[in-house]
């Protein structure tokens, strides 16, 4: 069979937070991807990466993890209770020993491991418990299918929490072991994680669960790629924020990458790229109305799109001034750049007058911290925290008067067609 009848199914952490939510997996699989070769990519459950990230901070900082460790366990319990009634059945026995691997792992770090590597080697069981119990569900639901392990596929550096893909390497990879497999079954694995060369298990930053299900439609030339949100499609808005959002129907993919990169949180910034290199459509649907038609991301051209708005809160404004008053230079900038990159502090939005230089990114005190420290021989830092970052894309008046309305701007730029406020 042709590897165009490939198609890759994401369903994030929303669509398997707890029983019913995995028949409504079965339901979608068995409805909507039967006519395809199909591979699932799976995140973890509801929140649990949160929980995860909480246990290692305890486990990091050498204080009791239980507590924590022992809710997310009988969080997955309960589901998996009352999805295989039976205690002694495959699911539970892969669950135990999911969960056993864990607690030796959290039980393992010391203050004086890497916490990056520490962090990707612990917050990793959220998938492989997820994906775990997904096959266990669907094979007993009669979708037989393959487990597989992401990070013997998708293979990556060792920049721990962002790990970079080695694409040629994945490539070949996925190439050469899952035609055959999605020739005679469904398969299942793993968003989020990747593996290094020394058989280690990576990250590939928050939300990069789309990322990893684009890889994989990438590598097997998947004719078509779908994400499974709680929302109709991709919209002008977060719902969360704006009572009265429009869904595109269809959005071309240089739209979509700018407002991902701008913060709209319901796609991950990198998951684009490898899609449209091979012109592979990426469908944003619901899982709560799969029937819906929801949001077709391909080669398309639009003149016009609705406003869009993207926000961002807990921003920090940084501005960097010389001492001397001379001009901030280009190698000022390099200084400053250099340090960003080392704290891993990303640039949302940048400005710089004659004697000073200022960034807008997301608030990680400690990273701040260490940043000022760096830097502060040479330059005078200011800094503003809790702050909003608005983005609107194809602006209007109406739009813009709209999300600013009163509020305190604090740095403001403007494109033909993007606008952008720093406010607080
Ligand atoms: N432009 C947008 N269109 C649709 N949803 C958006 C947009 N911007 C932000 N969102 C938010 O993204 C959420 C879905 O993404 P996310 O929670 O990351 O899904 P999951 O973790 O289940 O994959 C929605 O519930 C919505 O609040
Ligand atoms: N579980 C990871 C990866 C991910 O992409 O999750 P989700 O698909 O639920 O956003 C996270 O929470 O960051």
């Amino acid at each position: 069979m042709s590897k165009e009848k490939i198609k890759v199914y994401k369903f994030g952490g929303a669509s398997v937070k707890n029983a019913e939510a995995f028949r409504n997996v079965a339901h979608i699989v068995r409805a909507y991807g039967g006519e395809r070769q199909l591979l699932l990519v799976v995140s973890a459950m509801g929140k649990t990466t949160n929980a995860l990230e909480q246990a290692l901070d305890l486990a990091y900082r050498q204080q009791d993890f239980e507590a924590v460790f022992q809710q997310s366990e009988a969080y997955h319990a309960d589901v998996l209770q009352e999805l295989f009634p039976s205690p002694d059945s495959a699911a539970h026995r892969r669950i135990k020993q999911l969960f056993d691997e864990l607690r030796s792992a959290l039980q393992r770090i010391s203050s004086s491991d890497n916490y990056d590597k520490a962090y990707d080697q612990v917050v990793s069981y959220g998938e492989l418990i997820s994906s775990a119990l997904l096959h266990h569900y669907l094979q007993e639901q009669g979708l037989s299918n393959t487990w597989v392990d992401s990070r013997e596929y998708i293979q990556t550096d060792s920049t721990w929490r962002e790990a970079r893909i080695d694409w040629p390497g994945t490539e070949r990879l996925i190439k050469r072991d899952l035609p055959p497999l999605l020739e005679q079954q469904l398969v299942v694995t793993q968003g989020f994680i990747g593996g290094t060369g020394e058989n280690l298990t990576t990250t590939l930053g928050r939300e990069g669960s789309d990322f990893s299900a684009a890889i994989f439609a990438y590598a097997l030339d998947a004719a078509e790629m779908c994400i499974w949100k709680d929302v109709e499609g991709l919209l002008n808005a977060d719902p969360k924020y704006f009572p009265d959002t429009v869904c595109y129907p269809e959005i071309s993919y240089q739209e979509t990458v700018e407002m991902a990169y701008y913060g709209a949180s319901v796609i991950h910034p990198k998951t684009i790229k490898p899609l449209a290199n091979k012109h592979i459509p990426l469908y944003v649907k619901s899982f709560l109305h799969p029937a819906g038609k929801g949001t077709r991301i391909g080669d398309c051209r639009f003149e016009k799109y609705a406003p869009a708005y993207i926000i961002k809160e807990n921003q920090c404004l940084v501005s960097f001034s010389v001492k001397d008053f001379t001009f901030v230079s280009e190698q000022n900038l390099g200084t400053i750049f250099k340090a960003l990159s080392e704290v891993r502090i990303k640039i949302n939005l940048m400005q710089n007058s004659a004697i000073s230089f200022s960034i807008c990114a997301d608030y990680h005190p400690e990273r701040l911290h260490r940043l000022i420290g760096t830097l502060q021989d040479q330059f005078i830092i200011h800094y503003n925290t809790a702050l909003t970052l608005y983005t609107i894309k194809n602006y209007d008046a109406e739009s813009l008067n709209r999300v600013i309305g009163k509020k305190e701007v604090l740095l403001e730029q403007r494109t033909r067609t993007t606008c952008q406020f720093v406010c607080r």
